[in-house]
């Protein structure tokens, strides 16, 4: 055998050793049933099992292997990511796996960015939402079968977030009942709607309707893009994948150009607003009814904050258990950097998050659900909170997320660099989502002008009563009120904690309102005015949404307590809870400092009782972590398998690297070896 075409390095089986002694002996001094917690989790014990039934199938199946992913090209990983959807399918019909649900359960356990997002996540919703009964009737089929496939474009080379100035023009022409899509300009060209590029074979489309020179607004199409028989793109339709991203590489986000293609009337989904034949226009309901889709994915991307972050904390947890470094003394064994403070200040409050996240994500879903219900029955009133409350929390989710994914990588070390960690693909498939359904910031200005709004209301007409998370905004005399949790105990107690959030989301409204009014005395009209405030209605959206998030944990607990959950579940989500309230308040104290809300009385007890919380959760870091419970497969991490074998794991992995499958490296000839061999 030639030297050079195979590698000296040992071939290990060590992964499935036994597992790392560490591990084992924090798993068994749990102060909680992790199960417990896990079905708590999930909805029952049925449902984890059912999910453990579908995640353990998808563990086990080569075709969704993940972990030569990153030695594949851009094409290689699309490819990829189709075969994996070929057999998505085959599974369905294998294991009769048609509810929704179960659906959405195998996708969850794929965990990849399939090709098929858009058309589960928004090109079904939309038609649902939006399409009349005829025209559900005609698609959903087709597209629950996956006879056709579709996405959601909507946003331009030239604009995303204002979706008034997108160009692309839908034509109404009376003489043949048909519109006429066009894309006048370049920055009219569809940008970025995922799996546009090479996988759809429709979109829905939104495009500005014109009937008769008259501009009617923004409103959605369904488009056949490609031909059923070969993929070609029909007569009038350029598309194609825009290239080389951040990440996302199995995804093809598109763009399309609309060269006067014409498409029947009932093309343009008319739940809402209608053109009937001779072209006589009907309003929408709701000015905004056609954002609807949007609002969806915002609610489910806030659910899925939680999980992305319980992973990257799983990985980062389990390695720091594992991990040691530096005896205290010398001769004494090595730590666990687990057990170093800086090392459990940057993890155990992202542990909290994403335990507090959970809690927000079922508390928007049943709000969504609550919304859906009353826009069946037209009724639209409560689709400005819907939409207020859902950017606010988008935002605030997706950007605290990201950023955690990033600090659990930096807590891993060198070995966090390594992509085999699955750390910096976790945080680069990430973070677009405080991009995507929104700029995070523009969704901010959403919800603060909505609060803003309402403080305005409740100003000029006392005794108004608001919706329940922004009752505050009614109490003014909240304002002259301060902090009094001057000892350690009293930063325990949640009515305080939320009287901290509330006090602090109020004074920033307050202060945004009164910046707007003097902003005005000084001459500026109100388009102005709120140009200057601009910065600060982005504290105030994130004020008032951690308010939101720490009311629902709170009230969750005591749901759960009412309901007669154990108490050292109980127990561990207090904890968790309070180190949620206490971190953030730490995190931006100025704000609760600035107005004297806060003073030197209350911080230090605030800061000896962080540390003793994140004390607390020490002997309980990897239980909760546990409690997660995602297989080896989702992790998708040398340094968070569950059994802890991570140098093996690591050591494994890397042998599949393309440069050693030789051991003399490629180019060595041509450019190593000429110079070392160089007469001196
Ligand atoms: C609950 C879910 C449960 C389960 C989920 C189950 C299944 C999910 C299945 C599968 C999912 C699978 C995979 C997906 C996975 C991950 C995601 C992957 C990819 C993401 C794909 C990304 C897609 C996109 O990005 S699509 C494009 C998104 N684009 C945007 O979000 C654009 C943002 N811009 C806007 O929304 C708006 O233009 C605006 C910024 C809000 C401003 O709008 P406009 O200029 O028109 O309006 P004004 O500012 O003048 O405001 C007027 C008035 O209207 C109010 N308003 C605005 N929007 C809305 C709305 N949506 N609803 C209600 N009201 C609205 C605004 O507040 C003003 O009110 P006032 O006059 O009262 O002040
Ligand atoms: C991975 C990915 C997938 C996507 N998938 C889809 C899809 O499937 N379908 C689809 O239609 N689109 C999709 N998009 C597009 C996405 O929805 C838009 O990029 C997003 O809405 C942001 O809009 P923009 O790009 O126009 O940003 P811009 O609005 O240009 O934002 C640029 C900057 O300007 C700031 N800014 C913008 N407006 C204001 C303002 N009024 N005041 C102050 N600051 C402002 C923003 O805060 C931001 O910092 C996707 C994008 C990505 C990255």
């Amino acid at each position: 055998m030639s030297s050079s075409s195979k590698p000296n390095l040992p071939v290990t089986n060590a992964v499935n050793g036994p597992p790392n002694a560490d591990l084992v002996r924090e798993r068994g001094a749990a102060s909680f049933p992790v199960r417990d917690l896990t079905y708590l989790v999930y909805g029952g014990q049925e449902r984890t099992e059912h999910l453990e039934r579908i995640a353990n199938m998808v563990a086990s199946d080569p075709v969704f292997r993940k972990t030569d992913r990153f030695f594949l090209s851009r094409t290689e990983q699309y490819r990829r990511s189709l075969e994996k959807v070929r057999h998505y399918k085959e599974l369905i019909a294998k294991h009769n796996l048609h509810s929704e649900l179960d659906q959405q359960d195998l996708r969850q356990a794929i965990d990849e960015d399939l090709p098929i997002g858009l058309h589960v996540g928004m090109f079904i919703p939309t038609i649902v939402g939006q399409g009349t009964d005829e025209q559900q009737k005609k698609w959903l089929p087709l597209a629950r079968a996956y006879k056709i496939i579709g996405t959601y474009a909507q946003t331009e080379l030239g604009h995303g977030s204002f979706i008034r100035g997108l160009e692309t023009v839908a034509t109404y022409d009376k003489s043949t009942q048909e519109f006429v899509l066009n894309s006048p300009t370049l920055t009219a060209t569809k940008w970025w709607p995922g799996a546009l590029g090479k996988t759809s074979t429709h979109c829905v489309v939104f495009a500005r309707l014109v009937i008769s020179d008259r501009e009617c607004g923004v409103h959605p199409f369904m488009v056949q893009l490609r031909s059923l028989e070969n993929h070609e793109p029909l007569k009038g339709i350029t598309v194609g994948d825009i290239g080389p991203k951040f990440a996302y590489e199995t995804m093809d986000n598109g763009f399309l150009r609309f060269d006067h293609v014409r498409i029947p009337r009932d093309h343009m989904l008319m739940r809402f607003a209608q053109v009937a034949a001779d072209g006589t226009y009907s309003t929408p309901p709701h000015s905004k009814v056609s954002y609807a889709t949007m609002v969806f994915m915002r609610a489910y991307i806030i659910g899925t904050a939680s999980s992305t972050l319980a992973k990257a904390v799983t990985i980062a947890v389990r390695y720091s258990c594992v991990r040691k470094q530096f005896p205290l003394r010398s001769g004494e064994p090595e730590q666990q950097i687990l057990n170093y403070q800086n090392q459990q200040a940057a993890l155990f409050p992202l542990l909290a998050t994403a335990y507090a996240f959970h809690f927000t994500g079922n508390y928007i879903r049943q709000m969504y659900s609550d919304f859906v219900r009353g826009m069946r029955a037209q009724d639209f009133s409560v689709l400005p909170e819907m939409h207020a409350t859902s950017a606010g929390l988008k935002s605030l989710t997706t950007w605290i997320a990201s950023a955690g994914i990033e600090t659990c990588r930096a807590s891993c070390g060198g070995h966090g660099y390594s992509k085999l960690s699955g750390l910096p693909s976790l945080y680069a498939n990430y973070i677009p989502a405080c991009t995507y359904e929104g700029d995070n910031t523009v969704m901010c200005f959403q919800l603060a002008r909505y609060l803003l709004k309402l403080y305005g209301k409740a100003q000029a007409k006392p005794g108004l009563r608001l919706p329940g998370n922004v009752s505050y905004l009614e109490k003014s005399t909240l304002l002259d009120e301060r902090c009094d949790a001057s000892t350690e105990e009293l930063w325990l107690d949640p009515a305080r904690q939320l009287h901290a959030y509330r006090n602090r989301a109020l004074r920033l409204v307050a202060n945004c309102a009164n910046r707007l009014v003097a902003e005005m005395q000084k001459g500026k009209d109100e388009v102005l005015a709120v140009e200057a405030i601009k910065s600060d209605m982005v504290k105030v959206a994130k004020a008032h949404s951690y308010y939101v998030v720490l009311n629902n944990f709170v009230n969750a607990i005591e749901q759960l307590r009412a309901s007669g959950t154990s108490t050292p579940i109980l127990r561990v989500l207090k904890t968790l809870c309070d180190l949620f309230a206490l971190h953030f308040i730490q995190a931006d104290l100025g704000d609760f400092l600035e107005y004297g809300y806060l003073s030197s009385l209350h911080t230090e007890p605030l800061h000896a009782q962080i540390r003793r919380l994140l004390e607390a959760i020490r002997p309980d870091a990897v239980a909760l972590v546990d409690a997660f419970n995602f297989t080896d497969h989702a992790l998708g991490s040398a340094l968070g398998v569950h059994n802890g074998r991570v140098y093996e794991t690591l050591f494994e992995w890397a042998q599949q690297e393309p440069l050693n499958k030789t051991q003399v490296a490629p180019g060595y000839h041509e450019y190593i070896k000429p110079f070392l061999l160089a007469k001196m």
